[in-house]
């Protein structure tokens, strides 16, 4: 392994395969946003392709995973043709010992509570790096608002005590526009001491659509590490 950035795709790729293998046939998947849920997506389509995988469904939690999914030819269906759904992977940016997280870094997290909150099991896959004491310690916490309402909703941020900014687009002239058409807004919190409270707090402000905050929605955290030199996954 030449560099940290090789460890940290080998950790992505062994995590994204492992939750991939736990799908079953016959299931409604939802597909979660980001580069190592990517690398499920990928696995899931190479079982469905093998045969080994049958009668699978996706549910994309963004148009990334949209367009992975027709890459990796994981069938799709919307959640107006379903009752339920079996199964949903997805990534985090961090990941509290309670399994609590904090999600948007790709500014998908609306779409990703809609479809993670309604799975049987959330299987979330990340690399070791995103584990946290607290949540809020490493990361600043999204927030999709309405571009209407940027200003108020800032301002009633910096009132709880949060440090909001808009998030600007790399290689886009102004700000990152959510698949909704919508802004973010990142908030820099000196540590989250009651996630519940801070998720329902700012979900309650006029023209919030939704925060990265998701709590007691994870049933099991895939984790990759390397472990002498190998990447090996282990559970919480
Ligand atoms: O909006 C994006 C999502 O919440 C991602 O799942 C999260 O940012 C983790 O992404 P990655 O696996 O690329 O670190």
């Amino acid at each position: 392994m030449s560099t940290a950035t090789d460890a940290v795709t080998l950790m992505k790729q062994q995590v994204g395969k492992a939750a991939a293998d736990r799908v079953k046939s016959g299931s409604i998947v939802g597909l979660g946003t980001g580069s190592t849920t990517a690398y499920a997506i990928q696995y899931i389509g190479e079982r469905i392709q093998s045969g080994e995988l049958t009668d699978i469904k996706g549910i994309p939690t963004s148009f990334q995973a949209e367009v992975l999914a027709k890459k990796y030819g994981v069938p799709l269906t919307t959640l107006d043709e379903v009752d339920h759904i079996d199964v949903a992977i997805d990534g985090a940016d961090e990941v509290d010992p309670n399994k609590n997280l904090i999600k948007g870094g790709g500014a998908a997290h609306t779409r990703e509570k809609v479809v993670d909150s309604l799975a049987d099991q959330f299987i979330v896959v990340v690399d070791s790096s995103k584990l946290v004491d607290k949540l809020g310690s490493t990361f600043l916490l999204p927030v999709e608002v309405l571009p209407m309402a940027m200003t108020p909703v800032m301002r009633a941020i910096a009132k709880l005590g949060g440090k909001p900014e808009l998030r600007m687009g790399i290689k886009k002239a102004g700000p990152v526009i959510t698949d909704q058409g919508n802004f973010v807004i990142d908030v820099k919190f000196d540590k989250i001491d009651n996630p519940a409270e801070l998720e329902k707090t700012l979900n309650n402000l006029p023209g919030v659509l939704e925060n990265g905050l998701f709590v007691n929605v994870t049933d099991v955290v895939l984790i990759g590490e390397i472990k002498d030199g190998q990447p090996v996954v282990r559970e919480m």
